[in-house]
């Protein structure tokens, strides 16, 4: 359908592909909900089929739908597909067929659009269709419309926050009960939260994809998840949490998205962005230290509007299917009414700088003999480093001591030549945590 075109003919046909977790949610929304959405729509919507992989596993869905044919399915005279497969193909290959042939798309899938977004967008200009896809970051939250559309007229600055379910489901668990890792990360597959393969949570990848799209739209520059800087939370131990906790702080995975102003000895002025997802020691006091199990939480800090929180349940079925029903509904209205929703918009081509370039705080703490001298003698490590200390403080015992370091801003690099030199002095015995440290004054 030409773009722009009001569908008046009749119900807005849909295609799901995908019924597992958010699949099945999204069905039973569809369902339970079918008169409301009627009226919010305009048109009835029909589901006209759902591709699986599994015909034969039971669920709570209308077995008369199901197919094992993806692509036929696509190709069938449907308005609207939604994905929730999740993956890159054949999902990538799925929505470049709907979107070619007009259909418009709503998806969930934070890995896809991390890396093919420019192609699902050129294909989605070339034919007019939608392309939809709050589920994608921060599950039921509505954060991917306000940066899209009510931010549109401002100049955001930083987008920084939780953005994985599954790890701070995990974080939050050893930080509370002293539970541990592996423990529940079985839980948070159990309760829907994360991926097919939870590889992509607890490594980063899956924060790093909500980072690329973030940093995307929020920037108006086209970032993909290789320009992520992106450590996951598999070498956070008890001792880094239990040194987190000694310290008045606690551990949360989180994704930083900013827009970098140089200004050069002439006064001009040159801007690029920078995006990392890592594990960073936060004070409790910080309102992201409440935000727990599976709930995310993203500040959005903007020129006009100042700061703002976004929260809410970030996985989980339910809570993700909302946000591709709202998709659903919006695409549905632009068939029904004519019109379309936002265009890719990249127009601001930034460089995306790397971590090395972008310096950060970090905790030391050190297992040290308890000696004259040994401050010193680590002091001195640091200040050949040039990584310049913020706060030390020092903890004897009988035959040992414990020796926690807080650094100003420095480079990762720097950082790691510094601890490298500093764990192979005699009188350290073990470098027992080293992390970042955010949301504290510089
Ligand atoms: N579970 C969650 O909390 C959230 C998930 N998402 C995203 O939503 C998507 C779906 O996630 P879940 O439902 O949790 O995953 P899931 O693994 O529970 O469901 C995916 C389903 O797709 C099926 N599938 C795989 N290949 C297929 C194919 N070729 N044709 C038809 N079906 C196929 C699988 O058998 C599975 O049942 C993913 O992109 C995920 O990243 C986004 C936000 C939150
Ligand atoms: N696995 C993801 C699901 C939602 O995006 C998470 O844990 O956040
Ligand atoms: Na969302």
């Amino acid at each position: 359908m030409p773009e722009g075109k009001p569908n008046s003919a009749g119900p807005i046909r849909v295609a799901l592909l995908g019924c597992g977790t958010v699949g099945t949610e999204v069905v039973r929304l569809l369902t339970d909900q079918a008169a409301d959405l009627t009226a919010r729509i305009g048109a009835p919507v029909v589901l006209t089929g759902i591709a699986v992989r599994k015909p034969n596993k039971h669920r709570e869905v209308p077995a008369e739908l199901l197919t094992t044919d993806a692509a036929a399915l696509v190709a069938s005279d449907v308005d609207l597909v939604v994905e929730v497969i999740g993956g890159i193909e054949p999902a990538r290959t799925l929505l470049l067929e709907a979107l070619r042939s007009g259909k418009s798309v709503v998806t969930a899938n934070k890995a896809l659009l991390a890396e093919h977004s420019a192609e699902l967008f050129e294909a989605a200009d070339a034919s007019g269709a939608d392309l939809y896809f709050e589920a994608a970051v921060a599950g039921a939250i509505p954060l991917l419309r306000p940066l899209r559309e009510s931010l549109a007229g401002d100049r955001i600055t930083r987008v920084m926050g939780i953005v994985n379910g599954t790890t701070n489901f995990i974080l939050s668990g050893m930080d509370a009960t002293g539970a541990s890792y592996s423990e529940t990360l079985e839980e948070a597959s159990r309760l829907g939260y994360a991926e097919a393969d939870p590889t992509a949570d607890v490594d980063g990848f899956d924060a790093a994809s909500k980072a690329a799209i973030l940093a995307s739209l929020a920037f108006h520059t086209r970032v993909t998840a290789s320009d992520v800087h992106r450590e996951g939370i598999s070498a956070v131990s008890a001792s880094d949490i239990a040194a987190a906790k000694g310290l008045g702080r606690t551990v949360k995975l989180l994704a930083i998205c900013e827009r970098v102003t140089e200004t050069a000895e002439d006064g001009t002025t040159k801007e690029s962005v920078a995006a990392r997802v890592h594990p960073a020691m936060i004070p409790r006091s910080h309102p992201l230290a409440g935000v727990n199990g599976a709930f995310n939480a993203v500040f959005v800090e903007a020129d006009a509007a100042g700061e703002m929180m976004f929260y809410g349940q970030g996985a989980g079925g339910a809570p993700t299917a909302s946000a591709v029903l709202g998709d659903l509904v919006a695409v549905a209205r632009n068939r029904v009414h004519g019109g379309r929703g936002p265009r890719e918009s990249a127009y601001a081509g930034l460089p995306v700088r790397s971590i090395g370039q972008t310096p950060t705080r970090y905790h030391i703490s050190l297992d040290v003999a308890d000696r004259a001298g040994v401050l010193a003698q680590v002091a001195a490590v640091f200040a050949e480093h040039d990584v310049s200390i913020a706060a030390v403080r020092q903890e004897g015992r009988v035959d040992d001591a414990s020796l926690v370091i807080v650094t100003h801003a420095a480079s990762d690099a720097a950082l790691r030549s510094t601890v490298d030199k500093v764990g192979g002095l005699p009188v350290v015995r073990d470098v027992v945590s080293v992390m970042r440290v955010e949301g504290e004054e510089q």
